[in-house]
């Protein structure tokens, strides 16, 4: 997709911004990367497939719901496994494999806790001054742990996380429903609001979804796999936005 060109970005000019959490609020993205790679490694080593590279996150599981993640991941490898059930923790089923690597998520979450990224702290204090509306977009099922652990639920009128989607059947991203559902529970028009991301798969949700501007942020997957998916603007750290 190419890039449409709305830079710098004005803040005043839009209503409402949606924020992705992992790797655009908090560092939580180094947690789900850790997480995986410690799970995937054990998942391959198994099977004698090609071994789990730190590109797989950003190519299969960025960005995505836990359990379409971990199908698209083994897809890679030409793994079809059952689904499983919500009790399965063994590596031989999607939901089992993605249960343990949540339970390796929580526990680092809950011993070393979390603190927001000092430049999207700056950012939404200048939000909150401006009056704009602010919401949390996030595929993950710990999104409210996560913004509680950090001291920032407050600070979001809406968060449509990996919970709500699953409980209305929403299509996770790089579907734009969870974007729109955000902006539908706000009731601001996404011709009128922003998506902070830095997934590629969070970009094309943005992009497909309408909405105004697509912010890229690059925590590791590169500035040129952001604006390929859509960006309009790529930066290092929302510190840049913040004028
Ligand atoms: O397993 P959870 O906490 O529901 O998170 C699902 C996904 O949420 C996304 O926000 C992360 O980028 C992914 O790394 C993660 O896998």
């Amino acid at each position: 997709m190419t890039p449409a060109s709305v830079q710098p970005l004005h803040l005043t000019d839009y209503d409402a911004y949606l924020f992705d959490l992992d790797g655009v609020i908090t560092p939580t993205v180094e947690v789900h990367r850790r997480a995986w790679a410690e799970t995937f490694a054990e998942v391959f080593s198994a099977r004698a497939v090609a071994p789990y590279v730190d590109a797989d996150y950003f190519a299969s599981l960025d960005g995505r719901p836990r359990f379409a993640g971990v199908e698209v991941l083994l897809a890679t490898r030409g793994i079809v496994l059952p689904e499983g059930s919500d009790l399965d923790d063994g590596l031989d089923t999607v939901r089992g494999i993605g249960h343990r690597k949540n339970r390796v998520f929580t526990e680092v979450l809950e011993r070393d806790g979390i603190a927001a990224y000092p430049g999207t702290l700056r950012l939404l204090d200048r939000l909150d001054a401006l009056g704009a509306m602010l919401g949390v977009v996030s595929s993950s099922r710990n999104a409210e742990a996560v913004l509680r652990a950090a001291g920032l639920r407050d600070r979001f009128r809406v968060v449509v996380d990996g919970e709500v989607a699953a409980r209305e059947h929403l299509p996770g991203k790089p579907a734009p429903d969870t974007f729109l559902r955000a902006a539908q529970l706000l009731s601001v028009d996404p011709a009128r609001s922003v998506v902070l991301e830095d997934a590629a798969s969070g970009i094309a949700a943005g992009r497909a979804g309408g909405f105004a501007c697509v912010v890229g942020v690059d925590r590791g997957a590169g500035a040129a796999a952001l604006s390929d998916a859509g960006a309009h603007i790529v930066v290092q750290d929302l510190e840049e936005l913040v004028a």
